[in-house]
C-alpha cells in the first residue's frame, strides 16, 4: 500500500524524506528565517513564532554536542578539527569530526562532505573507519566516528625505521581496503599516510574521505579540479588540470606506489623544494624516479614500486586488483590476502586507557574568538540548506521502533 511505502522511506537511513531529514529540514528553515529583517514580514513572522519553540525541544531531545565530553584535539584540517570525545550517556570513547559551516559557505564549499559521511556510515568494512552518528548544529557539522588510538602511518614512519617486511603488509591492508572503497564505486584521490589510521588491534582503516568521488557507469569520473597533496598525486590528475578529463581508480594505486616508496626510503620519490619542481618529477616520472643506494630495497619491492609508478594505462591494478595481490613483492611465509585480518600486525600500540593519545602529535587548541567572526545574515541566504539530510544515527531510532510497531 502506498502509506506503507511512504513510512519506510521516513525510517530508511539512506532516504532523503527519512525521519532525520525532515527534523532537519524544519530545522534549517527556522534557523534561515529567525532574522529581524525577515521577520518583519507577516508570514515569517507567523511562521517562526509557531514552529520556534517546537524547534527548540526538537533539538534538546536529538544528539548535540553537549551530549560530549571534550578530552583533546587529535587532528585540525582545512574546515575544522577532530577531537577525542567521551559520549557521557554511553562512556563511550569516540573521534568527533567537527566541520564549520561558516567557513563551508564562506569558501562555497559546501558539499565534499556527503561522500565521506556516506561511505563511513554505509561501508560497513572493517578496512573503514566507521560512522557511528552523524548531527549538526547552526554552527557546525559533527561526525562521530569510531577511534583509532594506534594514529596515524606518519606517525609510525617518524616513530620507527619501517623494513620491508612490514611495509608489505601494511601495503597488502592499504590494497584490501582500497579494493573496499573501490569495490562501493568511489575513488579516495587522496591516498597517503595520514588518511591511514591504526585500530586498537594494529591493523589499518582508511579515514578522510573529504576528497573521495563517484565513479559513474563505467568506472570513471569527470573532474577538473586537482585534489589531493601534490606529493601523491598522480600525473593524469595533474596534467588535466582545469580541463574537463577523464581517470579512474587507478589514480589511487599510484598513490600507493608513493606510499610504498616513502615507506622505505623515507622519503616520497617526486620530493622537491618547489612545488612547481615536485610536478614536474611527477610529469616526468619516467626519467625522474629514482632509487638511493642506502637504504638497500629488494628488487620485487623496486619492480612493483615502477609498476605503480608508471603511466596509467599499463599501471598495476589497471585490470583487476588480483594482478596487485599476485606481485612476488607480497610473497612470505607469513600472512596470504586471505588470512592478513588474522595475522599479527607490526605494532600492536600500547595503551594505558580508552582514551590513550599517546600516539597523536600534541595539537595546539586554536583560540579561534568564533563569537567575532559569525555575524547573523542580513537576509534570507538558506545557509542551512546545503546541511539538510547530514544527520544521521545508525542505531535502532525510538522513532523507527514506533513506526515498526505500526506498519508490522
Ligand atoms: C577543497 N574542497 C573540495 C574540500 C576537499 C576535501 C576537504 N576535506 C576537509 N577536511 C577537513 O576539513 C578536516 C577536518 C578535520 C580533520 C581532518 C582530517 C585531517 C586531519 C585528521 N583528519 C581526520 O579526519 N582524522 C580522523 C578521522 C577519523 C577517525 C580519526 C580517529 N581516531 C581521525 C580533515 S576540508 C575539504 C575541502
Amino acid at each position: 500500500m502506498e502509506q506503507d511505502e511512504l513510512l519506510h522511506q521516513l525510517v530508511d537511513p539512506k532516504s532523503p524524506i527519512n525521519i532525520e531529514s525532515l527534523l532537519d529540514t524544519i530545522t534549517a528553515l527556522v534557523n534561515d528565517c529567525k532574522i529581524p529583517v525577515l521577520m518583519r514580514m507577516k508570514s515569517v513572522d507567523n511562521f517562526i513564532s509557531r514552529y520556534e519553540r517546537v524547534v527548540e525541544s526538537v533539538a534538546a531531545l536529538r544528539m548535540k554536542a553537549t551530549d560530549f565530553r571534550q578530552l583533546k584535539v587529535i587532528g585540525r584540517g582545512a574546515f575544522g578539527e577532530v577531537h577525542l570525545v567521551r559520549h557521557t550517556r554511553t562512556n563511550t570513547v569516540y573521534a568527533m569530526k567537527m566541520l564549520n559551516k561558516d567557513d563551508m559557505i564562506k569558501r562555497a564549499d559546501s558539499a565534499f562532505f556527503w561522500e565521506e559521511r556516506d561511505i563511513m556510515a554505509h561501508a560497513n568494512s572493517e578496512w573503514i573507519v566507521r560512522l557511528q552518528y552523524a548531527f549538526q548544529d547552526p554552527r557546525h557539522l559533527y561526525m562521530v566516528m569510531e577511534y583509532m588510538p594506534g594514529g596515524d602511518l606518519v606517525n609510525l614512519m617518524t616513530s620507527y625505521e619501517v623494513s620491508e617486511k612490514w611495509t608489505r603488509f601494511y601495503t597488502a591492508e592499504l590494497v584490501e581496503a582500497l579494493a573496499a572503497l573501490h569495490g562501493m564505486g568511489y575513488i579516495h584521490r587522496d591516498v597517503k599516510p595520514d588518511n591511514m589510521l591504526i585500530s586498537r588491534s594494529g591493523h589499518i582503516k582508511l579515514a578522510d574521505f573529504g576528497t573521495c568521488v563517484k565513479m559513474n557507469a563505467n568506472g570513471v569520473v569527470r573532474c577538473s579540479t586537482a585534489v589531493g597533496t601534490p606529493d601523491y598525486i598522480s600525473p593524469e590528475v595533474l596534467r588535466n588540470q582545469g580541463q574537463d578529463s577523464e581517470f579512474g581508480k587507478e589514480v589511487d594505486w599510484w598513490s600507493v606506489g608513493v606510499f610504498i616508496y616513502e615507506m622505505l626510503v623515507g622519503e616520497t620519490p617526486f620530493y622537491a623544494e618547489a612545488l612547481v619542481s615536485t610536478y614536474t618529477n611527477i610529469m616526468n616520472h619516467q626519467t625522474s624516479l629514482r632509487f638511493p643506494d642506502e637504504p638497500l630495497i629488494s628488487n620485487q619491492a623496486k619492480d612493483i614500486i615502477k609498476k605503480f609508478l608508471s603511466a596509467a594505462p599499463e599501471r598495476l591494478g589497471k585490470n583487476n586488483v588480483d594482478e596487485i595481490r599476485n606481485h612476488k613483492f607480497f610473497k612470505n611465509d607469513e600472512w596470504t590476502f586471505e588470512t592478513l585480518r588474522d595475522a599479527t600486525p607490526p605494532i600492536i600500540p600500547t595503551l594505558r586507557s580508552d582514551d590513550d593519545t599517546t600516539h597523536f602529535e600534541e595539537i595546539e587548541t586554536r583560540d579561534r574568538d568564533n563569537a567575532s567572526d559569525f555575524q547573523l545574515p542580513k537576509t534570507f541566504n538558506g545557509n542551512q540548506l546545503p546541511f539538510i539530510g547530514f544527520t544521521y544515527s545508525n542505531e535502532y531510532s525510538p522513532v523507527k521502533k514506533l513506526l515498526h510497531g505500526a506498519s508490522s
